[in-house]
């Protein structure tokens, strides 16, 4: 643009500490070098199964180097945005675009309508126009609990509103406003205020642990019909209620200010067709918010996370009206924090390097990925437009584009846009919208849509935008993970691999910098098989690695200390966890998918847990407390390195005479093996000492001890 006098709405900065993270790559790459030569000069020459276990080992490591590499690429530039919302307001005031914001919940009991309510609340007090904001939210639990739940949200919204922008109320949750606010002098109001929400919240919670709708309170709305002849939550008509009509004049709160509009939608469900999770869940509200308010501007949220910045959607107006690079810009990403972590944030929910040194780095090579949730589109980009040179969006034409009819009129005439039937021979879930078919639909749509051309954006501002549920529970945490895998390999071997998709359409360092997130299921054979074989090996009296003596020592133990380094934050025992028992389920599964024997199904992570959980958790005891093939994976590789280790210290004694020559020989496989130990430390403890709930069964016990003696046995005779 030849415009002189322009300000960017945003800036772009480099994360501190790149010549830092350079420099230890390229020490880690000196290290890999001089760990190929150890392996290819000092190939053993004996026994067949010593050399096979050496490629083995090899193999496994040239696999850690692989992906070190692809993840070296993906942080390797980082850059973060800098939106100034003063001067967006200078220069757009009162012609801001319309937002449409579309929550998705699936179950009453796994997301329980208090829950959802706040999420639905938080949004719909951002600091923006109430005109210009409509908030559809989609059941897919088809519950009338939630129903309720939501006009219980629509009325109290009336108070709630104008408190927030009193008080300049952050977060607009109310539950996470209370739980942390403390009482303001002049408290009147303010305890009012309160004391309405936990009236609401209390009747809320009635119901849900009812399971039922009293009839007094049926009759209160014409919606609650919609149930009369529901048998199943899959099997029910559209039900669509538009509780607040923006438009309407009436619709007020109570200082008379504007309301947003706020929309239930239950799309149809049939047992004879796929409802495609989510995704389809998010196709609905897109067709359905096209008809009645279209805004050009689409923010996504998970109803476990709810908005903690009420200026996010200015932030993401810096970017997508900035005159000169907002026109290309498709969507801008929010990271997924989490506000119910523990000091030690046990299971590793923080993310931190992924959200602060991945996704950056993605948004420097071409544009971070779409992960779901926090998200905010632009309605044309995710609905299937290719991107144009010179494409330019005229704000002002945009706005105003609402519907005229009446709301009952078109509650009506958009229930088919919420049909089983509707998308038949249409692309919706293949070129438009969020597409089918992948357990990561938000990784594919992302991906698709930069292929259309279009640019992305990261922002990560100080105080959080989107504060959500992580799980408290380690087997929740491991089927997540086991989704996540599964879907990210299930597009590394689809056509739509980031490497042969993106070919021509987006940069080659983008296209490498999908694949570690990609491959994440698969780094579990040689995770594993260095789990597993080293340590067996030792009892078998084999050494697999450089002497303690001899220099060779030194990249081994630099390049797995530096590499795990950065990553220190996050506990090892998730990180080993993940890779030993999701991913290699997630990489069975893919592989059975692929082959036809297996059909996908999506595993709701469950939002709360019971009192004597979630009090362990804020104890930072692990939870175990279930049986699980993975528990039994897991137990067994505990136990067989605990066995290795008790027979490194037998043969280090016994040969203590002798120099100690069994320690240098052996040293390195030894301490790999108390490194395993140390990390497992928690395992044994739920295997033999815990006495809560939360322990690990016995049959688990059991099982992992017999396991790992067999295998000991069978490798020492
Ligand atoms: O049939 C379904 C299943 C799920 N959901 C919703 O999808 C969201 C994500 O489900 P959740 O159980 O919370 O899964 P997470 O693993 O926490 O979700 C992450 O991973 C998903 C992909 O696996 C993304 O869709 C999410 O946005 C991302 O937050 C929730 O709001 C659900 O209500 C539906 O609407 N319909
Ligand atoms: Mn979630």
């Amino acid at each position: 643009m030849a415009n002189n006098n322009y300000v960017p709405l945003f800036e772009t900065k480099q994360v501190k500490g790149r010549l830092f993270f350079r420099c230890i790559a390229a020490s880690i790459f000196l290290g890999i070098c001089f760990i190929v030569m150890y392996r290819v000069m000092f190939f053993p020459v004996g026994g067949k199964a010593e050399r096979w276990t050496w490629i083995g080992l090899f193999l496994s490591e040239l696999w850690f180097c692989l992906y070190w590499f692809l993840t070296t690429v993906s942080r390797w530039n980082s850059v973060y945005r800098l939106p100034y919302i003063d001067r967006l307001s200078q220069r757009f005031g009162k012609e801001l675009p319309g937002i449409d914001i579309l929550v998705c919940t699936a179950d009453p009991l796994m997301e329980p309508p208090s829950m959802v309510v706040n999420t639905v609340l938080s949004v719909m007090a951002y600091d923006y126009p109430p005109e210009k904001l409509s908030i559809y939210l989609s059941d897919d639990g088809g519950s009338d609990l939630t129903f309720y739940a939501m006009l219980e949200a629509a009325n109290f919204s009336k108070t709630w509103l104008p408190f927030c922008k009193k008080l300049k109320v952050e977060p607009t949750s109310p539950e996470a406003y209370f739980r942390t606010a403390s009482e303001p002098v002049n408290a009147e109001e303010w305890l009012s205020v309160k004391k309405l929400y936990d009236g609401m919240k209390m009747r809320i919670e009635a119901t849900t642990k009812l399971d039922r709708i009293p009839d007094y309170i049926r009759k209160q709305h014409k919606g609650f019909h919609e149930w009369d002849f529901i048998t199943h939550k899959h099997d029910h008509q559209t039900i669509l209620q538009i509780l607040i009509d923006g438009r309407d004049t009436n619709a007020v709160d109570i200082e008379g200010n504007p309301l947003p509009t706020l929309v239930y939608l239950a799309r149809e469900k049939r047992p004879q067709y796929h409802h495609h999770f989510k995704a389809g869940a998010m196709n609905a509200l897109i067709r359905v918010s096209s008809r009645i308010s279209n805004g050009p501007i689409i923010l996504n949220v998970d109803c476990d996370m709810y908005s903690n910045n009420s200026k996010s959607i200015k932030y993401s107006l810096c970017i997508f009206m900035d005159e000169e690079k907002g026109d290309e810009i498709a969507y801008i990403q929010f990271p997924q924090k989490f506000n119910n972590l523990t000091k030690n944030d046990i299971y590793g929910s923080s993310f931190r390097v992924i959200q602060q040194l991945e996704l950056a780095g993605l948004d420097a090579n071409g544009g971070p990925m779409y992960i779901g949730t926090g998200c905010f589109h632009r309605r044309e980009a995710l609905c299937g437009k290719q991107y144009e040179k010179n494409y330019k969006v005229d704000w002002k034409k945009l706005n105003d584009t609402k519907a005229n009819e009446s709301a009952s009129l078109l509650e009506e005439t958009c229930k088919v846009l919420a049909s089983c039937t509707f998308e038949h021979n249409t692309p919706w879930g293949k070129e438009m919208g969020l597409k089918y078919g992948i357990l990561v639909e938000d990784i594919i749509t992302g991906l698709s849509i930069k292929c259309r051309g279009w640019k992305y954006m990261y922002l990560n501002p100080e105080r959080e935008g989107f504060l959500g549920v992580a799980p408290t529970i380690l087997l929740q945490l491991l089927v997540q993970h086991t989704r996540w895998a599964e879907g990210h390999l299930q597009i590394f071997l689809s056509r739509y691999c980031s490497l042969v998709y993106g070919y021509k359409r987006i940069p080659l360092k983008l296209r490498l910098a999908y694949c570690p997130f990609n491959l994440w299921a698969a780094n579990c054979l040689a995770t594993l098989y260095y789990v597993v074989v080293p340590c067996l090996f030792l009892l078998k009296g084999f050494s697999l690695f450089p002497m303690i003596s001899s220099p060779w020592v030194v990249p081994f133990v630099y390049v797995a200390l530096v590499h795990r380094a950065y990553s220190l934050s996050e506990f090892l025992w998730v990180w080993l966890f993940n890779r030993t028992t999701s991913y290699f389920f997630a990489f069975f599964q893919t592989i059975l998918k692929l082959l036809g024997y297996s059909q996908l199904t999506f595993a709701l992570t469950a939002k709360v847990s019971d009192e004597n959980i979630s009090k362990r958790y804020e104890q930072e005891l692990i939870e175990f407390g279930a049986t699980s093939p993975m528990f039994d994976i897991l137990a067994t590789l505990a136990m067989l390195n605990l066995f290795g280790s008790f027979g490194a210290i037998k043969m280090v004694i016994l040969d203590a005479d002798e120099d100690f020559k069994v320690l240098d020989q052996f040293g390195l496989q030894i301490l790999l093996c108390l490194v395993l130990v140390t990390v497992n430390l928690p395992v044994y403890q739920a295997l033999f000492f815990r006495k809560d709930n939360g322990k690990m069964p016995s049959s688990v016990t059991y099982k992992s001890i017999i396991f790992a003696l067999l295998a000991c046995t069978v490798a020492m005779y």
